[in-house]
This record gives structure tokens, sequence and C-alpha cells, in this order.
């Protein structure tokens, strides 16, 4: 499966109506506490405009929501895979794509045969609190040796600068929060992104 080289996160319908229409192809909903009448109607709204925008939408962390919405991507964590019915996932359809960030962690991504696996923090993230150190350029390589032609996520500090040495490692697809949507001006950081994978796009 080809994925868009860049993957856009960000916590609303909001930000997707904002950004998604300037050309993102990838972006995942990631909204925390919220409750499950918002993250319905959250997830609802971003499936019409990604739908309207050839948009592939990701659901974070809520996978029964998504399947009862009808969308057909779901990003897990470890402590949410833990949890999850992947069988269920599977059954209704949807892809799904699962963090690591050690060598456990990616067997057990592996496990359930996963439509792409993610390697954070590759740099340090200003995002959330993380018990792992930032992971290095280094370890993208050899995570994408073991992954072989399975999509590989890089995820954590990135920005249009650090894109060569990421892709040159071996990801496949870079994913970003706060150097966008912390950006004075995220629209014109989301073109950036566009243009600095634009290599990445086609090849
Ligand atoms: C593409 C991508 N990679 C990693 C994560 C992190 O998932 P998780 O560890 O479950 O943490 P939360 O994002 O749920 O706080 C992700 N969301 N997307
Ligand atoms: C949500 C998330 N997960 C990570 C992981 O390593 O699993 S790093 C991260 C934060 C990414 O945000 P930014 O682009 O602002 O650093
Ligand atoms: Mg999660």
């Amino acid at each position: 499966m080809k994925l868009d080289p860049f993957y856009l996160i960000v916590d609303s319908a909001d930000w997707i109506r904002r950004l998604v229409p300037l050309g993102v192809k990838l972006v995942q909903l990631r909204i925390k506490d919220q409750p499950e009448d918002v993250l319905r109607r959250e997830i609802a709204a971003s499936k019409i405009i990604c739908a309207d925008h050839g948009c592939q939408l990701i659901v974070n962390d809520y996978w029964q929501l998504a399947i009862d919405e009808g969308c057909d991507f779901v990003h897990l964590g470890q402590e949410d895979l833990a949890e999850a019915d992947v069988g269920a996932i599977r059954s209704a359809g949807l892809k799904l794509g699962v963090s690591t960030h050690d060598g456990e962690e990616l067997d057990t991504a592996l496990s359930v045969d996963p439509d792409y696996v993610a390697l954070g923090p590759v740099y340090p993230t200003i995002l959330k609190k993380m018990k792992w150190a930032p992971q290095g350029v280094e370890k993208i390589a050899r995570w994408k040796a073991q992954v072989g032609d399975l999509p590989l996520v890089a995820i954590g500090g990135l920005n249009p600068e650090r894109l060569p040495g990421v892709f040159e490692n071996g990801a496949d697809v870079a994913a970003v929060v706060t150097d966008i949507t912390l950006n004075a001006d995220p629209e014109a950081q989301t073109r950036e992104w566009i243009a600095a994978t634009e290599t990445w796009r086609n090849s």
C-alpha cells in the first residue's frame, strides 16, 4: 500500500477543514479527553471533509467509533492495541497503523499484520511527555530493514529541514503535529510540507 509521504496529525475537524483543502492527502484525527458525542461529531465531520478532498482519514485511538462512523483506517498505540479487538477492526474492513518505540513493540505490532508501523520519537517532541529518548534517524534504517515493504512512518520533532534525513534512512512517511499547528502560519507551513515531500510522493 502506498501512503502519502506527508502525514498531518491534528486534534479537530476544524483543523481538517482548514488544512486538508490545501492538498493534504493523509491526515490523522487525534483527539484527547472529549466526551463520546463530541468525538462522534468530530469524526463524522472529518470523514466528510476528507472524502470531499480525496484525503485518507485515520482515526487515532477510537477504533469502535471509527467503525461506527464508517471510517476505514485507525491508528493504535501499544496500550490501545492491547485493549482493542483487532478481529473486529479487521472484520469491519478497517486498516490499522501501529506505533512502536522499541524492538519488543515492533514484534507486537508486526504480529497483528498492520498496514503501517510508526517509529518515534525520531527527534525530541514538545507535544507530549515520552519515556523514550529521541531515536535518531539511524534507527529508521534499522526499522526499515525489519519491516521490508510495509510502510514505515517516522514521527516526532519533524520539520521540513529534517525530512531528507528521515526519507534517506528509509521512512516512507513523515508525520507531524506542532511544526504545523503551532506555526505562526499553519497554511503556509502545510504548503511547505507538501512541497518538501514532493520528491517522495511519486517515487
Ligand atoms: C503516526 C502516529 N505515530 C504514533 C502515534 C502515537 O500513538 P500512541 O502511542 O497511542 O499515542 P497517542 O497519539 O494516542 O497519544 C500516533 N498517534 N500516530
Ligand atoms: C503523537 C506522537 N507519538 C509519538 C511517538 O513517538 O509515538 S511522537 C508524537 C508527537 C509528534 O508531534 P510533533 O510532530 O509535534 O513532535
Ligand atoms: Mg493512542
